[in-house]
């Protein structure tokens, strides 16, 4: 029987991930920024939770009134149950800062102050708690913040331990009592220097990153980029006609590729210069970006070719937006410096059929693209 037990514990463990999950999103929300400020309210309640065991423990060696400590416990917890309340139903959201940073900051020194002033003997603790109420507000708070709430954390400090020299000298001597507000006055100085400087190091951290997100954006628009004539590569168009091709299987619409062949460009290069040739590239590429549907991309190919897809449109002559190129080239000249000479190519058009790898298709533009060019060039086969 209890090898029966253990096997339906095991059956059971895998639930338990899910247990959690489902119990931290009943504490914790599913918003994940709303999950962050629940989160920093968890640091305040862990400081909250240290100061209570200080105050029970003092109540406990008789060095607090019982009275006195039961009050600041019951405020201590109206304190998080507050702000836990406030954050889970949202309204946080409509405060300047839903962090609530600040208010979490100043009335967790107030109730520290406080409960400096109920600890007798033991109240030296407590300064502790003011430093690191305010180290865990450095992270949220601007630096500006962060230097009224140390102000506001001296004064008030200043103000409890002036009180309590006076109405228990016993436990709070004057000489110890400004010993202990020099202290906090120091740590207070420190912690508003260092969260300046924290405040520069996170502004220069997320400069650098807007600036390596931009160079990454270029680096990856590049790597796309055929240099010469700044279309897509052959890589770039590569991705592009599996897309289609993905999109095309469920029902997205047919495509056609094109495979163009300036025609004799060997001669350009060989009577005028390469630098001419990359010219003449240059000026096909605008004229056909300027020609051709917005839906129909072009890139190069590799040399002097270049790849088309066309995306079908009813009723279907994929040989029309080319049609129209060739014609506006016969009318321009086939760069600015060569102004007599008119490019002319040969176009290879091959519909995408349903389910063939891209190669295949490429393969029947190829082929089309060596029909025109063996039927005369200057024109355009369909296979
Ligand atoms: N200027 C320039 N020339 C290039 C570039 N890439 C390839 N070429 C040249 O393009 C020419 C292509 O020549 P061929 O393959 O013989 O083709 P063609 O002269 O156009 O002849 P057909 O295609 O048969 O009409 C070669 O001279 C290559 O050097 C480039 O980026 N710039």
């Amino acid at each position: 029987m209890p090898t029966q037990q253990a096997a339906t514990a095991a059956l059971d463990s895998p639930q338990l991930p899910g247990l959690t999950t489902r119990l931290a999103d009943a504490l914790l929300g599913d918003d994940s920024r709303q999950r962050l400020t629940l989160a920093l309210l968890g640091l305040a309640a862990l400081v909250t939770a240290t100061v209570v065991l200080l105050l029970l423990y003092a109540a406990r060696i008789g060095a607090a009134d019982v009275q006195q400590v039961g009050v600041l416990t019951v405020l201590y917890f109206v304190f998080i149950g507050g702000f836990y309340g406030l954050i889970r139903s949202g309204l946080n959201r409509h405060c300047a800062d839903p962090t609530l940073a600040m208010p979490q900051t100043l009335i967790a020194q107030s109730l520290i102050g406080a409960s400096y002033a109920v600890t007798g003997p033991v109240h030296g603790a407590t300064l502790i708690m003011l430093s690191l109420v305010m180290v865990f507000g450095m992270f949220s708070l601007r630096p500006a913040s962060v230097r009224i709430a140390c102000v506001y954390t001296v004064t008030l400090m200043g103000m409890v331990m002036v009180w309590c020299v006076q109405h228990q000298p016993l436990h709070y001597p004057a000489r110890q009592e400004v010993f202990n507000f020099a202290l906090t006055a120091i740590v207070m100085l420190a912690i508003s220097q260092l969260s300046g400087q924290l405040s520069d190091m996170r502004t220069r951290l997320k400069t650098q990153k807007i600036a390596l997100e931009q160079a990454l954006a270029h680096i990856k628009e590049m790597a796309a980029r055929d240099e010469l004539t700044g279309l897509p590569n052959r890589r770039r168009m590569m991705t592009l006609l599996q897309e289609h091709a993905t999109r095309h299987a469920r029902g997205g619409p047919r495509f056609f590729v094109c495979i163009i062949d300036l025609d004799h460009f060997k001669s350009i290069n060989d009577t005028y210069g390469h630098a001419a040739g990359d010219a003449v590239l240059r000026a096909f590429a605008t004229q056909a970006q300027v020609v051709l549907r917005t839906t129909d991309m072009i890139g190069r190919w590799g040399g002097e070719e270049f790849l088309l897809l066309l995306t079908e449109t009813p009723p279907g002559d994929p040989t029309l937006g080319v049609a129209r190129l060739r014609e506006r080239l016969a009318e321009l000249p086939a760069s600015p410096a060569l102004y007599d000479l008119r490019v002319r190519f040969s176009a290879g058009f091959a519909r995408y059929e349903d389910g063939e790898p891209i190669d295949q298709a490429i393969e029947r533009a190829d082929r089309a693209l060596y029909a025109a060019k063996s039927a005369g060039r200057n024109r355009s086969v369909v296979l």
